[in-house]
């Protein structure tokens, strides 16, 4: 699932960064390059309506988390952002379909999934309320809460492998200890890998000594260029959400 960016774009937020300008024509061509990228790897992409008045719509991960059967809509910590779930429900069907309801709070973006573990990371975004309620709406996944106070989200820290190992850039980690094996890596945005399928990942063009490093142990590395994203706390996780086959 995808969305594409909207002419607000530039009006993101931005919370750990200092703001910089968005060329938004770039952005909508760094855009259509991911969307290939996951489309020459197999996949089918499902684009969601856009939603033009939410800047940060393009962040799709953020609204919905999908574990086997069930698609949970988030209620983020942000308020301009609990707008962009409408059109997502539109595209859940045949799924069943949870709320985070108030007083909780949740983004996608802090929801690693490694097999039926779940880490949640108590962030800006998302409370323990929140998790609370991921919980009881994933029944047949162990839920983790793990802090997250130095970037967005538990997905700006750390991504997970093909075979599970957690990978992060130290400095950014608040617990490395949390994950039962991982990797530190020494770019940032190396931290953030969309698995494409087999040993292939997909990340960000911005961290080469990573890449580098994901080749030596036997991966494919697929990048893109995601720069205008990245000026808003984005990475490559955030702008796709990955659905059952139909
Ligand atoms: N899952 C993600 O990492 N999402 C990135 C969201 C960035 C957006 N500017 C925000 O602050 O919500």
């Amino acid at each position: 699932m995808v969305r594409r960016p909207g002419p607000r774009l530039a009006e993101g937020l931005v919370s750990h960064v200092e703001r910089q300008e968005v060329d938004v024509a770039l952005a909508h061509r760094q855009w259509s390059s991911y969307v290939d990228a996951l489309t020459a790897a197999g996949w089918t992409c499902v684009e969601v309506a856009p939603a033009d008045d939410c800047p940060d719509a393009v962040f799709v991960e953020d609204p919905v988390v999908v574990h086997r059967n069930t698609a949970v809509l988030a209620r983020s910590g942000a308020a301009s952002r609990r707008p962009e779930t409408a059109g997502v429900e539109a595209a859940l069907d045949g799924y069943d379909v949870r709320r985070i309801e108030a007083p909780g709070t949740l983004d996608g973006g802090d929801v690693l999934k490694i097999g039926d573990t779940v880490h949640v990371g108590r962030s800006g975004r998302t409370n323990d309320e929140g998790i609370a309620q991921l919980a009881t709406h994933l029944p047949d996944a162990t839920v983790v809460p793990v802090p997250v106070t130095r970037v967005l989200h538990l997905k700006s820290a750390v991504t997970a492998l093909p075979d599970g190992t957690v990978i992060g850039y130290p400095p950014l980690v608040d617990d490395p200890a949390a994950f039962a094996d991982f990797l530190a890596v020494p770019e940032e945005s190396g931290s953030h890998v969309v698995l494409l399928g087999g040993d292939a990942v997909l990340m960000a063009a911005s961290a080469p000594r990573t890449a580098a490093l994901f080749e030596s142990r036997g991966l494919r590395v697929v990048t893109v260029d995601i720069s205008e994203f990245e000026k808003l706390e984005g990475c490559v996780t955030c702008l796709s959400v990955r659905l059952r086959g139909r």
